[in-house]
């Protein structure tokens, strides 16, 4: 291994060796520190040798190159995480996909008024039809909903602010909150949130901001049974809780991501809920 500074081949073949043998990121900075490193500059060159190795990876493989996403936690950390005027509770946080659980994004009044203010304004959910660039009605989605713009007012400002806290993302790179209400029955069939890059209408809908990086899906009631969010691909599924949130991110537009999830039907009372999606860029 080399003791100079730098990302040599040698180096580059270590690391991912160290890697690929399954050994976590500490394990393979700590010989770097030790031979004289400043962590930081440990730390950027493992990334920097694991970014530019998913990159040629990907290229190899015919995938979407990855980009950067919101990381809200960090692994084995604290309990709770201090996103702006609030303390948020981390539940579940799972690798692959990667999805965190949160406890408490949301205080009980904040989800009230939201449900209030999104009552009146609700129509049949539309899914973005990517053939022809319009919003179409489906089967796959029996919910109904709104938008609200961005900022349009203090209480979705104040949700907004705590959401770029959270996941330390630009605010302005977030679409408006959308409110949904699921009566029994109601479901929205496994999707991915990601616009699929083969589809004609989906270079006019990047345009605004790039690609759907992640999404935060927060709940705003519990229904007695049913609704939860399932990750079809980890076999893993959240309940809806009010107040309660998950996040997932996908750093490309592909199945690779396993981020595919669903709002499973809702069995006795209804479900509502708020979703945030975030974009690569600023979206307006
Ligand atoms: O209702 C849910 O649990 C999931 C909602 C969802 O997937 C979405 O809004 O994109
Ligand atoms: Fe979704």
């Amino acid at each position: 291994m080399s003791t100079t500074q730098q990302i040599t081949a040698e180096l580059d073949g270590w690391i991912l060796e160290q890697v690929r043998a399954g050994q976590p990121p500490e394990a393979v900075i700590a010989p770097l520190v030790e031979q004289g490193w400043r962590e930081q500059v440990a730390i950027d060159a493992v990334e920097t040798v694991m970014r530019r190795h998913l990159e040629r990876h990907a290229r190899d493989s015919g995938l979407p190159v990855p980009v950067r996403v919101p990381a809200p936690v960090g692994w084995n950390g604290a309990s709770a995480i201090r996103a702006g005027d609030r303390d948020v509770h981390v539940l579940a946080h799972l690798v692959h996909p990667q999805v965190v659980v949160l406890g408490g994004l949301l205080a009980d009044d904040e989800c009230d008024a939201l449900v209030e203010l999104a009552r009146t304004r609700l129509s049949r959910s539309a899914t973005l039809n990517l053939e022809t660039g319009s919003d179409d009605v489906h089967g796959d989605r029996t919910s109904q909903g709104m938008f609200f713009r961005r900022g349009e007012n203090a209480l979705c400002a104040r949700i907004e602010a705590r959401i770029a806290a959270l996941t330390e993302w630009p605010l302005e790179n977030g679409e408006g909150l959308q409110v949904l209400r699921y009566g029994i029955g109601a479901e929205y069939k496994p999707h991915y949130d990601y616009f699929d890059p083969d589809k004609p209408g989906t270079a006019r809908t990047l345009e605004r901001g790039g690609q759907r990086v992640a999404s935060l899906v927060m709940y705003l009631n519990t229904p007695p049974r049913g609704g939860a969010t399932t990750f079809p691909d980890a076999h893993f599924e959240v309940a809806a809780v009010k107040g309660n949130a998950v996040f997932f991110s996908y750093d490309r537009p592909h199945p690779i991501t396993r981020s595919l999830h669903g709002g499973a039907p809702v069995l006795q009372g209804e479900k509502w809920v708020a979703t945030k999606w975030l974009r690569e860029r600023q979206h307006d």
